[in-house]
């Protein structure tokens, strides 16, 4: 059934083990060509949705549909097939292999010659350090460099909804600043993007839409402007004044 959502989460709970549930009925919706944040207290849940969103934790209640296509309770493996590639929090690059096999990596269950050096050309053509260091040992790299070269990862299967968790972890504000000029070409290439970050005004100011999250659910949602603008946010989840407005 046609969705003008890619990726849509609803009405989940889901939690660890035997451990209180962590999500409680919560609702996020990507449209496409969108770039959507999650922000939130720590603890609140932001990386669980992910890890629902990505296969890796099953949800006790609720859907998850990619574009109009309900996939609920698929495994990682299926949900990457279906369009969600989830880039984890944290370094994933492989130090002592080269930038190229790096890349390659997210083009293990692609089979056509032709489709894999197509992807290769658009991430390139995207990320121009990875195009320029393709040779070089992962290791060499900066850490703003290397979550580069995971975003060039994620998208070789040609993902409907890229799922970042915390890409400026442990970066200086120049590595995250090119970090979250990196999210928005993703977005205006096509990829949509559901965004999780500790620095929530930076990714607010970054992403199209916001949503905070807090006890399981989303409590506030709409576009990030607004949210950065909304003096109580400001307060509770962005660590003082809200953004001057640049209209009167
Ligand atoms: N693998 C796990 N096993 C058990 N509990 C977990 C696991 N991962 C997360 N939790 C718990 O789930 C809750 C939500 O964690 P989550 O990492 O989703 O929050 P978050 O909003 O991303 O927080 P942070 O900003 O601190 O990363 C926390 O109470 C956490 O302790």
């Amino acid at each position: 059934m046609a969705s003008e959502y890619l990726l849509e989460l609803e009405d989940i709970e889901a939690g660890y083990g035997r451990a209180a549930l962590v999500l409680r009925g919560l609702t996020v919706k990507v449209p496409p060509a969108t770039v959507v944040c999650l922000v939130g207290p720590n603890g609140a849940g932001k990386s669980t949705v992910l890890k629902v969103a990505s296969g890796m934790l099953t949800p006790r209640s609720g859907t998850i549909r990619v574009a109009g296509q309900d996939v609920t309770g698929f495994n990682p493996q299926k949900m990457l097939g279906a369009g969600l590639s989830h880039v984890l929090q944290g370094h994933s690059v492989f130090k002592e292999m080269s930038v190229e096999e790096n890349v390659m990596l997210g083009a293990y269950s692609l089979t056509d010659r032709a489709e894999i050096a197509e992807r290769v050309d658009f991430v390139k053509d995207l990320f121009p350090m990875v195009a320029e260091r393709w040779k070089a040992l992962a290791g060499a790299l900066s850490g703003g460099q290397q979550k580069q070269v995971e975003f060039a990862r994620s998208l070789m299967v040609r993902p409907q909804v890229v799922l970042l968790d915390e890409p400026s972890m442990g970066l200086d504000p120049k590595a995250t600043a090119i970090v979250f000029e990196q999210v928005v070409r993703m977005r205006d290439a096509g990829t949509a993007v559901l965004l999780v970050e500790q620095n929530a005004r930076r990714a607010l100011e970054t992403a199209d839409l916001g949503c905070v999250l807090d006890l399981g659910r989303v409590h506030i949602s709409g576009p990030a402007s607004e949210l950065l603008a909304d003096p109580q946010l400001a307060e509770l989840y962005l660590g003082g004044r809200p953004a001057t407005p640049t209209t009167t």
